[in-house]
Order: C-alpha cells, then structure tokens, then sequence
C-alpha cells in the first residue's frame, strides 16, 4: 500500500507509516505521474486535486487534505472516481484566532489606538470566526458576525448583514471558505463596492481565502487614499502575489496564520484517523503521542504593565506576527515573491499555541487573569502552580 503525502506534513511516518509505505514528495511537485501508483494520498492547500490529477491514478481509493480549507479539491471528480476524501475541519482554528490578536494587538501598538476601544466584525463564523468571537468577547470586546448560511439555518438574531457590519465596525476580519458558486459565493465577497464603503481607519484582516477579497481594487484604496490598514495572510494567486499588494500591506505573511505545531499536528492526525477508519484498521498513535513540550512554557508577570501590554508580550512569547512579515518581505526580496513565498512556509520555525502557555501571576499581576484567560492563555495566581 502506497501512501503518496506532501513533504510539508508533519508527523507523517509516526502516523501513516503503520498503514503502508510512505513516500514524501513536495506538495507542488505532486502530479498525475506520482499519484499513478499512490493508493492513498495526504495533501496540504498547495496540491490541486482535480480531474487533471486523477487521471492515472487507477489504485487511487482515498484522499484527504490535513487542512481546513478544501477549495483546492475537486470532490465531485473524488467521488465520480469513487475516491474517498476526509478533510480536517478546526484543525488550525486556535492558531488561526491566535494570529487574528497578536496582529490586532501589533497594530495597535504601532497605531496607538486600544482594541479594547474597537468593534470587529468578523465575516464568517465558523470554526475560526466562531472562536474569534468567543475570544474576543472573553476580553470585552465589542462585536458582530455576519455569516448569512448560519443565519439561514440557525435565525438572524446574533448576526448581521455585511454591509452593516462593515458600516459599524472598525476592523473587518474575514474567515470565510473560498466558494464560487451558489447562493453565499464568497469570491471578492469584498469588492471594489465594498472596498469603497470602508470608512477611513479600518482595518482589514484576511486570514480566510486571498479570493474573498478582490485585490485589485484593494490595492487601489490603500495606494490612492491610503487610508485603511489591511493585514493580510492569504492572497489571491499565491504563491506569484501582487507585490505592490504586499508592499502595501500593514502586516504582510505567506499563507501561515494556522501554522501552529498543534493545528499541523491535528491535521495530520484528523486525516490518519480517517485512513485508520477507510482501510479498517485501529488508529494507534494518538495525537498526545506526537506534540512535544512547548519551547516556551511558562512568564512570570509581577505587575506593572497596563492590560494589553501584558496581553502583547505573552502574546508574543508564543508568536510574533512581526517576524513572519519580516521574514516574507526579507525572502521576497532575495528570492523573488514566489519562491520567497514558499521558502518562508516551508520553512517555518517552531510555533505553539496561547493555550501552551502558562502565566503565572503575581502580586497585582493578579488582576489581569480574567483577560489572559479570555485571551486564550492557561493564566495561574501564584501559588496556584502544580509542583
Ligand atoms: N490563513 C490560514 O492559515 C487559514 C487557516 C484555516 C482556515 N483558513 C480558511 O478559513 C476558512 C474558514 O475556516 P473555518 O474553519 O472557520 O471554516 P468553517 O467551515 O468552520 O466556517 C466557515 C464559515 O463561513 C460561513 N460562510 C460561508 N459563506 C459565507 C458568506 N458568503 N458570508 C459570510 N459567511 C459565510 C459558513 O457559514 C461558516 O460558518 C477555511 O475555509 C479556510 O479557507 C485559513
Ligand atoms: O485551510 C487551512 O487549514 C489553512 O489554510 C492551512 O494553514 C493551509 O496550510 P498549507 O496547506 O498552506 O500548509
């Protein structure tokens, strides 16, 4: 049994290996010449699953991607083919939600404005959006949804349409699927109309799909009038995207908001359970078996720092936002986008969840538990610790 899997999975041998003989080739570089013999194959967003990919693969009877996002996957030509597929749904939610507050708190930083004084609207509420909110609103902020499917299907209360929440909020963070068709097409979702009905001031967060936003037209508002911030992880045409796009952008990174050890972890876990399942066989390695100790697992705060200093420096000793933008633009430079696009991911440093975090608080430090709790951090009094 071949099991074909992209280079950039983590854990693929301690989970796949059980099952058969695995063979590892970069996610770009898979075609229908390497899946003809495959009987199974594991990919990330980067390999399109399509007809054009299938059209050899005889032995081919199970695919699945250790992503969220399955835009990249043609599962109606999965299943004409009788190919199962499994996905892995949350998996990087948390890293996601991560990525949305540290970057939020570095703009503030550098704007000089609180996000304890902001409404964020957020576009989408799923896994991702979902936990936004929950976090979100654990620090007392203000703020709305607007996801028209749940609002179909659950009732309107608790949601908005998007050009209210874009009249009312003051960031706009987009977690929607990128989806092309049918009644809720979420391409260009943000359109050259909508661009124009930002008020000056807001910024714009795009951690979903770079096809959610038309990026021409945003490139247009940030270069003519200059007048709203975008931070923008995903990009239309990656990994060849707009440069002066990029060059505009506030915080600028390629594609990483969920690339947390834990969520690439859970999304190769989530995928092996379901060859596990297919092929009958038990799942042995469980997901603990394979997280290793977070690099950083404990601060120490005393006291001293305003709310959401504190905030940003546990943030950061998990993840810096500002060195995935540095390291996009040090590598576009040197290499050219596209290659410096993918080098930067597929060489990603080391990177862990608020949850692995531990902070220890102390003194008046105390009083700031209830935000690093909502925040996502496991927040302990002194005195409090395990030994
Ligand atoms: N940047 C990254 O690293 C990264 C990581 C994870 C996921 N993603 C992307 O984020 C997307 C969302 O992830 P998720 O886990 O929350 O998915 P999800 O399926 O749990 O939630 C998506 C939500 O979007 C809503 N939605 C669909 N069409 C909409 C529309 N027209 N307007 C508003 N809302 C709409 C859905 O009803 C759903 O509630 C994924 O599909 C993936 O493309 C990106
Ligand atoms: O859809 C997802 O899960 C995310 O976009 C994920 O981070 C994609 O990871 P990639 O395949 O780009 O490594």
């Amino acid at each position: 049994m071949k099991i074909l899997v992209d280079a950039n999975v983590p854990a693929a041998d301690a989970c796949f290996g059980g099952l058969g003989e695995v063979v590892r080739l970069p996610g770009r570089e898979i075609d229908a010449g390497a899946v003809r013999d495959a009987d199974a194959l594991v990919v990330r967003s980067i390999t399109r699953v399509d007809e054009a990919l299938l059209q050899e693969a005889s032995r081919l009877r199970f695919v699945g991607t250790c992503t969220i996002g399955t835009d990249h996957v043609d599962q109606a030509a999965l299943a004409h083919h009788g190919i199962t597929f499994a996905s892995a749904p949350g998996c990087n939610a948390e890293a996601v939600v991560d990525y949305v507050l540290g970057s939020l708190l570095t703009l503030a930083e550098r704007q000089g404005w609180r996000l304890a004084d902001r409404r964020v609207g957020v576009v989408g509420a799923g896994n991702v959006g979902g936990r936004l909110l929950g976090r979100l609103e654990a620090l007392g902020i203000d703020c709305l949804a607007c996801d028209p499917p749940r609002a179909e299907r659950e009732g309107a209360q608790g949601f908005v349409e998007l050009a209210a929440l874009i009249d009312a909020c003051d960031v706009v963070c987009l977690h929607t699927p990128l989806v092309t068709g049918g009644g809720h097409a979420t391409h260009h979702l943000l359109d050259a109309e909508r661009i124009a009905e930002l008020a000056p001031g807001t910024v714009v967060l795009n951690a979903g799909r770079g096809g959610c936003i038309d990026g021409q037209a945003l490139r247009q508002r940030l270069a003519g009038q200059g007048d709203i911030t975008a931070v923008l992880d995903v990009w239309e045409h990656e990994p060849g995207i707009d440069a002066t796009l990029h060059d505009l952008a506030a915080i600028a990174t390629p594609h990483i908001a969920g690339h947390s050890l834990d969520g690439k972890l859970r999304g190769t876990h989530q995928v092996y359970r379901e060859l596990s399942r297919h092929l009958g066989l038990p799942a042995r390695v469980t997901l603990g078996d394979l997280l290793p100790s977070p690099p950083v697992s404990r601060l120490v705060l005393q006291g001293g720092l305003e709310a959401e200093e504190a905030l940003r420096l546990c943030a950061r000793a998990v993840h810096d936002v500002r060195r995935d933008h540095d390291s996009l633009l040090r590598e576009s430079r040197r290499q050219g986008m596209a290659r410096g696009f993918d080098a930067c991911r597929a060489r990603y440093p080391l990177r862990r969840e608020f949850a692995t975090l531990e902070v220890e608080l102390r003194q008046e430090a105390r009083r700031l538990s209830p935000l690093l709790e909502g925040a996502g951090f496991i927040a302990r009094e002194h005195g409090d610790l395990p030994v």
